[in-house]
């Protein structure tokens, strides 16, 4: 029975006609943190509308995909509850809460939140992800980005907006999977904006060292400085010059204009900073700027493409959301897109990607 759906499905898709009837993207709902919470209490408001069971069984789906090997979780499990040899405070008893008050074994809650600090690196892994800052007509930055990642269809329903606030006043606006402390993607009013892409260089062994001498872990870093940074250079400064466990690729955007950078970073030291200077915008997906992207995936032409199409004139967050949707920059992986503005707050918005096209 399930063949014949398959097959009927095929035949279906082939026919002009008839329109397979697809889910459509949903706005992702926003929780407040308050940061003037003890740090073991700041997730509870989050937590508490969604299942536990589901955290886990994100952390185990990746565990399957990175490291196949089922007696290696135990292990995993057991060095991720030993958090405070490589996560700093506030972040090792955030954690500590999100498990204790929710009865998350603490192991899999840390490896979820170090899991692209263990897993990029130069590998055969599949990659996706698009980040791009854009002035429109009125010279108005606009950061939009595609978060794509595998087992979308566990992350989907865990994404969030998260209002981090500090006084009852919002500090900075963020996109996040439920349970994940770090911050992916990210604005701060009035100063900055911020999304990392993965960058895959170097060896595992590179991360592990870089995580004995005490670098951050890439998120958790971009989450410190949007709560520290008070404007886009400070921003800049401190993404490029921190050292960080894995590779990333840091998207930074400002609220004047030619303010955008694209900061290529190594495992420990900075590689190259990319700056926007007189450029109407700038475009990343997870190839260094220098390099051809392989022709497997050439999600940065395909963008620039779409970027070109639209024009300068006629850019707004309306139409980066289009860019967005292109694909292949729109792909199977995409779980979520963010349109963010430092310089106005309204824009801030994420999609859940529930209308991203199937593998
Ligand atoms: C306990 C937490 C559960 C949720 C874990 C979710 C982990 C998500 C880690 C996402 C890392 C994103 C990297 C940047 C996006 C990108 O470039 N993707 C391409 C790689 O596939």
């Amino acid at each position: 029975f399930n063949e014949d759906r398959v097959v009927l499905h095929d035949i279906l898709s082939m026919t002009k006609d008839v329109v397979i009837p697809r889910k459509d993207a949903t706005a992702a709902n926003t929780y407040i943190v308050n940061l003037d919470l003890p740090p073991m209490e700041r997730w509870n408001n989050v937590l508490e509308h969604f299942d536990p069971t589901d955290i886990t069984a994100v952390v185990h789906a990746l565990m399957d995909k990175f490291f196949p090997s089922k007696l290696l979780i135990p292990i995993l499990e057991k060095i991720g509850a030993d958090l405070d040899h490589y996560i700093s405070q506030p972040f090792a008893d955030e954690l500590r809460g999100i498990s204790k008050n929710f009865g998350i074994n603490l192991g899999d809650i840390v490896l979820g939140n170090l899991v692209y600090d263990i897993s990029a690196f130069h590998s055969g892994l599949s990659k996706a992800c698009t980040s791009i800052v854009t002035s429109d007509k009125m010279g108005r930055l606009i950061h939009g980005r595609n978060l794509d990642y595998v087992i979308g269809k566990h992350l989907k329903p865990l994404t969030i907006q998260v209002d981090y606030q500090k006084n009852g006043k919002t500090l900075f606006m963020a996109t996040t999977y439920v349970g994940y402390i770090g911050v992916i993607t990210g604005s701060r009013n009035g100063a900055f904006s911020v999304s990392g892409d993965q960058r895959n260089t170097g060896q595992l062994w590179e991360n592990l060292l870089s995580a004995l001498e005490g670098s951050w872990p890439t998120f958790m870093l971009q989450r410190m400085v949007l709560e520290r940074a008070k404007d886009y250079g400070e921003a800049v400064t401190l993404l490029s010059n921190t050292p960080t466990i894995a590779p990333v690729y840091f998207i930074v955007g400002g609220i004047r204009p030619g303010e955008g950078a694209i900061i290529v970073k190594d495992q420990r030291n900075l590689r190259n900073v990319t700056l926007m200077d007189h450029r109407w915008y700038i475009l990343e997906t997870n190839y260094d700027p220098w390099n051809t992207p392989p022709k497997s995936d050439d999600r940065r032409d395909a963008g620039i493409a779409a970027m070109n199409k639209v024009g300068r004139e006629n850019m707004n967050s309306a139409e980066l959301y289009k860019v967005l949707s292109v694909p292949p920059v729109f792909n199977a992986n995409t779980t979520y897109t963010t349109i963010m503005s430092a310089a106005d707050p309204d824009v801030y918005h994420t999609m859940i990607r529930y209308d991203a096209p199937s593998n």
